[in-house]
């Protein structure tokens, strides 16, 4: 069996996530990066989520991601978290909520909390069970606008994090520059030509020539290199 890599927009959506372990924090890390409403449901919270918080009340001072986070905490019990988000649905609008993420270490309360995902049309995810799971959570590797997203459809998820540390050396940072040099480019060849072959033709070049400069190229650079590319009949 295969997995579907599927890239959506997670901006200002709700992602809820029950438990605030290690697990937990590296999933959130992940979901404020792409500029997500992060809601940590939880009895207890690893300090750094804690500080992701606060953080972000003084953005200035810090490197706070795009996103939001808020951690809620709940009471012990079983059922605790599904309580808590039946009396706050309203609230956090949950029938927004993009996805929910069970990450405690209780097996049994994360299915309880698949199954009241699944009840409310959520898709949902498990990080104790892959059989729980309505997707599964990719290693990440970004540079800007260029996304990579790493699964094993939940066989193997080590061999996720290790093909995602050799894909992240082979990518170094500046491919995010790389990665706006190609949407600037894109859009002076759509003014420049509406041939199709054309576009696709000098739009390689362009990224080509940038790469052999760290991903950089000028206005004036991208517009020598369309010029000298153009067929003669569409040249003025
Ligand atoms: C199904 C899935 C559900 C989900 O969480 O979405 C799942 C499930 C489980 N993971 C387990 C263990 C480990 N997971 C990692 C690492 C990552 N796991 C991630 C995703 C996923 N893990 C989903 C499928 C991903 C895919 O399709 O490949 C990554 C990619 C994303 C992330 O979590 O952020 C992240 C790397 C991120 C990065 O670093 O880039 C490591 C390695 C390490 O930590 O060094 C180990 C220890 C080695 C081992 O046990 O394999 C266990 C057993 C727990 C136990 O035994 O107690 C289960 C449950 C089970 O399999 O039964
Ligand atoms: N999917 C993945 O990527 C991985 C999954 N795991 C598994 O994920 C689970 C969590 O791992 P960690 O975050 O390292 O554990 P952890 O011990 O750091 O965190 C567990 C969190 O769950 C919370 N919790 C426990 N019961 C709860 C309840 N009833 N309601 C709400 N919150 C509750 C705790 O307060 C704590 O914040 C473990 O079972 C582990 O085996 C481990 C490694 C990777």
């Amino acid at each position: 069996m295969a997995v579907f890599p599927m890239f959506i927009e997670l901006e200002k959506e709700i992602c809820l996530i029950i438990g605030g372990g290690k697990v937990a924090l590296r999933k959130a890390e992940v979901l404020l990066d792409m500029g997500a409403e992060v809601h940590v449901i939880s009895r207890r919270f690893e300090p750094e989520l804690l500080k992701l918080q606060s953080g972000q009340k003084n953005r200035e001072c810090c490197s706070a991601p795009i996103g939001n986070l808020e951690c809620h905490e709940i009471n012990e019990g079983p059922l605790a978290a599904a309580v808590w988000l039946e009396q706050n649905a309203r609230k956090e609008g949950i029938g927004n909520v993009t996805m929910l993420i069970c990450a405690t270490d209780d097996e049994r309360v994360n299915h309880q909390m698949v199954l009241w995902a699944r009840k409310h049309g959520i898709p949902a995810n498990s990080a104790t069970n892959p059989a729980d799971c309505d997707f599964y959570f990719p290693s990440v590797v970004r540079r800007g606008n260029l996304m990579v997203g790493i699964s094993t459809g939940g066989r193997t998820p080590a061999l996720s994090r290790m093909v995602s540390r050799q894909i992240q050396e082979t990518l170094p940072d500046w491919y995010e520059t790389l990665a706006e040099t190609g949407v600037e480019a894109r859009e002076r060849i759509h003014q420049a030509t509406s041939d199709l072959g054309e576009r696709k033709e000098i739009l390689v070049k362009v990224l080509r020539a940038a790469l052999e400069d760290r991903g950089r190229l000028t206005e004036e650079d991208i517009d020598k290199i369309i010029r000298e590319n153009r067929s003669g009949e569409e040249n003025d």
